[in-house]
């Protein structure tokens, strides 16, 4: 066959996969009747999935550990249209209740079809200060407890061919500073969800799994910890949320919010580690760090 002929099948081959890869388009009824959990959602990301959530006609089960919280959320989950809505507090850092949330989604909807792993434990915005036990205590936290809660919906997941979602970050993927502890616990998560998406293949479980790539958000918290020091401005976390959710629906392996803040990046980390350092460094202002804690 000439080179030409062969050039030409790989370029319609490539063709193909890209018009299917893209043609899955996101429709909202996607989630109607969907059950769902969704974690850290008493605040912030979490709680905007839970009300697109609502929107879309699905059953959630929301947990964090402020109870009053939670109660309005899943209120306002019922005003905008959700199947159903519940909440159940506590915190991650304890094994035995992760695994309980999912319990509790066993009995109160019978199955499972998502599972959205987004909260987070307190870490400091700092130059990282020797404590080795803060960075145990949040891999619990922020690591161990989602490996806790796969685990234990798995056999849910697999009957209902449904969808591991999880909330990372651009921190989670590159190097970046005053953010050691954090950092530690997200790539971690790209470790073990990454390996388990390629076990899954070769097993043919039909779970997938979705790993979220996300910069910086307008959430309270993540303002009010970096807004003097970042010179970069916050996405809306309204829409980030959707984009989470999106991506978890049509089975992506990865999602990237902003994508500018995120691919990019990324696309320059293997090849040009050194200019990529010298432009994010360029985000930071560390002399109002400096002010601030003196
Ligand atoms: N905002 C940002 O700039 C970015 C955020 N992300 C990721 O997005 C996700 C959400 O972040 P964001 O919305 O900003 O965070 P928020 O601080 O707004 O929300 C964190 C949630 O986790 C809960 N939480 C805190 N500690 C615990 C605990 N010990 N056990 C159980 N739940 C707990 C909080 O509720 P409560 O206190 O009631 O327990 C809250 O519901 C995280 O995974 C984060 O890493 C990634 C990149 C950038
Ligand atoms: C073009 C980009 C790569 C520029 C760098 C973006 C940097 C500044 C962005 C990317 C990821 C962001 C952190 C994050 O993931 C989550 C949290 C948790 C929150 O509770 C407190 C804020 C914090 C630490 C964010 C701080 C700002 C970070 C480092």
């Amino acid at each position: 066959m000439g080179l030409l002929k062969k050039a030409l099948i790989a370029l319609i081959g490539i063709l193909l996969a890209v018009y299917f890869y893209s043609g899955k388009e996101f429709k909202p009824e996607m989630l109607k009747g969907k059950r769902v959990i969704v974690t850290g959602a008493s605040s912030g990301i979490g709680e905007q999935m839970a009300y697109h959530l609502g929107k879309m006609g699905s059953h959630i089960l929301i947990t964090a550990r402020t109870e009053e919280k939670l109660k309005k959320v899943v209120e306002r989950c019922l005003k905008l249209g959700a199947a159903s809505a519940y909440y159940i507090p506590g915190s991650m850092d304890n094994m035995t209740f992760a695994r309980q949330v999912v319990h509790e989604a066993k009995s109160l909807f019978g199955g499972l079809d998502m599972l959205i792993l987004n909260h987070i434990g307190y870490s400091y915005f700092n130059f990282f200060d020797g404590d080795v036990d803060h960075i145990r205590k949040l891999l619990e936290i922020n690591f161990l407890s989602y490996a806790t809660m796969t685990v234990e919906a798995l056999p849910m997941l697999k009957e209902s061919e449904g969808n591991i979602v999880v909330v990372s970050s651009v921190a989670g993927k590159l190097g970046l500073p005053l953010t050691v502890p954090y950092s530690t616990t997200k790539f971690a998560l790209d470790g073990f969800f990454s390996s388990l998406r390629m076990e899954f293949y070769h097993q043919k479980v039909n779970v997938s799994v979705t790993l979220c790539v996300i910069s910086y958000i307008d959430t309270d918290t993540a303002v009010n910890t970096v807004a003097r020091v970042i010179n970069h401005l916050p996405a809306p976390k309204e829409e980030c949320a959707l984009e989470i959710i999106k991506g978890g629906a049509l089975r992506q392996r990865e999602v990237y919010y902003q994508y500018h803040a995120t691919k990019i990046p990324l696309l320059l980390r293997d090849w040009a580690p050194d200019f990529l350092d010298y432009l994010l460094l360029k985000n930071y202002n560390i002399e109002e760090l400096n002010k601030k804690s003196e």
